[in-house]
């Protein structure tokens, strides 16, 4: 089957976006895992599906797969890029979009600087959201939070719709991101596998962040992660409520005031091209 999509990235997290508003969403596992093959297709780290909405509160669906075919919850860099791409391919006149995910309503807005503020609803700490299983576990509690000891280190455990498991390191360029990463993500404590991000603490407002994603390994940025870093730093006593947060693709800027109160993400989204594949 021929293909058109578009490659767009989100601080160097790229993405194969398909629109799917004019006809139905029906790449087979194998195929997404062959546009998703970065020699032999087109390459990304995940595909974003764009589908209209199925209920009046939303302007559109949107699904996401990383590049094994697996789909899965929520992806914050995705999101900036599902509202660019849904404004450039004129699906809307809107600027302040709600978009329906596999288990969230976000509302989105692109800024006059081109760069967009997603809400990103409220964390969840409950452990069956990721699911986490602690059983046999003692956390030692900073500021109140539990950090969990697991493959000797303490992670902060969070959804934000996805889930993730976060630890404090003293410099992101040398933490062990390749080895611990994936030993973190397939940890049998987490069913469903989990995104293992490494946090260093710049400043009270400032982080640097590297992230091994559930599937798809270690991505230049990953912007649910950021949201769980900064949620964790936050709830830990490690940071104020508004954070920069350095990643190796690029700068992003979360806030959170705690509680229920959503995690608000602002960022860049580009397109860097549009194409067309034979499946
Ligand atoms: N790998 C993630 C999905 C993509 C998240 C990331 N790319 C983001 O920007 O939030 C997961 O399996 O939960």
């Amino acid at each position: 089957m021929r293909l058109r999509f578009t490659k767009m990235h989100g601080a160097g997290n790229d993405f194969v976006v398909i629109d799917a508003t004019r006809a139905p969403f029906a790449l087979t596992r194998d195929q997404m895992r062959l546009l998703g093959d970065r020699r032999f297709g087109v390459g990304c780290d995940q595909i974003l599906v764009i589908e209209p909405s199925t209920d009046a509160g939303a302007d559109f669906r949107y699904r996401i797969f990383n590049n094994t075919g697996d789909e899965v919850e929520h992806c914050g860099n995705g999101s900036r890029c599902f509202v660019r791409f849904v404004v450039d391919a004129g699906l809307t006149d809107k600027r302040e979009i709600h978009v329906d995910t596999m288990n969230r309503r976000l509302l989105l807005k692109l800024r006059d600087d081109g760069r967009v503020t997603v809400d990103m609803g409220a964390p969840v700490f409950d452990h069956a959201a990721l699911p986490f299983d602690a059983a046999g576990l003692t956390p030692r509690l900073e500021n109140g939070f539990e950090l969990w000891p697991v493959e000797g280190v303490e992670l902060g455990v969070v959804s934000m719709g996805n889930p993730h498991a976060v630890q404090r390191v003293a410099d992101v360029e040398t933490a062990p991101v390749a080895t611990l990463g994936p030993v973190i993500e397939r940890h049998a404590r987490f069913a469903k596998r989990v995104n293992a991000g490494f946090m260093q603490i710049l400043g009270r407002d400032r982080i640097a962040l590297r992230v091994y994603e559930r599937d798809a390994g270690e991505t230049l940025a990953c912007g649910t992660g950021a949201c769980a870093a900064v949620v964790v730093g936050i709830r830990a006593g490690w940071l104020d409520s508004t954070v920069e947060v350095q990643t190796r693709g690029g700068l992003l800027r979360i806030e959170w005031t705690g509680g229920q109160s959503p995690v608000l993400m602002t960022g860049p989204a580009t397109k860097v091209f549009d194409g067309e594949i034979e499946l």
